[in-house]
């Protein structure tokens, strides 16, 4: 079994007539939790999408277990186990949150028919997803949304969780909620990688980090070692952890 679950090797995007991503390598290892910095623009949501085919490669590969998943449909790349939340999050404000999550759930058409220890579990990881049950998600606050989109995403057992600045906007509570969340996510299997921009959150969670400048990675390795480098830091992010 390889070793990497996602891998991109030399991946390039055209959105229109701009060229983004000039040749991206990118490996996600296996139950690991992979962090992709970078500067505003650096390209990593492009990157995100590239992997969801939401935007299709022109150059390059992008491998999922081994499978080559570069041209597969949004879909497809779903239906293979991988759950991406936009930073737009995805939630339908004017339906429920019982709603929102019946609708990510696939197999599911009643909220009985949604697994009852997982859904369980989901509470136990985002108590505000219960406690709003029959709310309108709009009603809720920006954390809790983020919550709600990050619980439709694993509303079935997924392999590779992808999530676009989980942290943004949030107060430092509600992120130390979540950092407990997704740390408690990887300890039960899923891969995961996330963008961030609050390095504080990359270094208490990650393992691996990529660090992405002007469409291409410039930097990877593990999380501590760049959390133990100052100068790396300044010269790769412009800042220290
Ligand atoms: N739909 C689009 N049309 C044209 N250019 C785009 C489009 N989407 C993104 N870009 C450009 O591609 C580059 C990379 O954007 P991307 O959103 O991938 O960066 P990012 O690293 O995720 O940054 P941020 O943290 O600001 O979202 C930027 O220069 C951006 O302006």
């Amino acid at each position: 079994m390889n070793a990497n679950l996602l891998e991109l090797k030399g991946v390039q995007t055209h959105i229109g007539a701009y060229h983004i991503l000039h040749g991206v390598n990118l490996a996600v290892p296996r139950g690991q939790l992979t962090m992709l910095l970078g500067r505003n623009g650096a390209g990593k949501t492009t990157t995100l999408r590239t992997i969801m085919g939401l935007w299709k490669a022109s150059q390059g590969s992008v491998t999922l277990n081994g499978q080559d998943i570069t041209q597969a449909a949004t879909p497809q790349i779903a239906g293979l186990g991988v759950a991406y939340v936009p930073e737009t999050m995805g939630i339908f404000a004017d339906l429920t949150v019982k709603e929102n999550m019946l609708l990510a759930a696939r197999a599911a058409r009643t909220a009985q028919q949604i697994d009852e220890k997982r859904l369980q579990w989901i509470f136990s990881l985002f108590p505000a997803v219960e406690k709003f049950w029959n709310h309108p998600a709009g009603k809720l606050s920006g954390g809790q949304k983020q919550m709600l989109a990050v619980s439709r995403a694993i509303v079935e057992p997924r392999e590779l969780l992808i999530v676009d600045e989980p942290s943004k906007g949030l107060a430092p509570a509600i992120i130390n909620n979540m950092i407990d969340a997704f740390a408690q996510l990887k300890a039960s299997g899923v891969t995961i990688l996330l963008v961030e921009q609050n390095i504080n959150f990359a270094k208490r969670l990650g393992d691996t980090v990529a660090v992405m400048d002007n469409g291409i990675v410039v930097h990877a390795g593990s999380m501590k070692q760049l959390a133990d480098d100052e100068e790396l830091q300044h010269s790769l992010l412009g800042l220290a952890l």
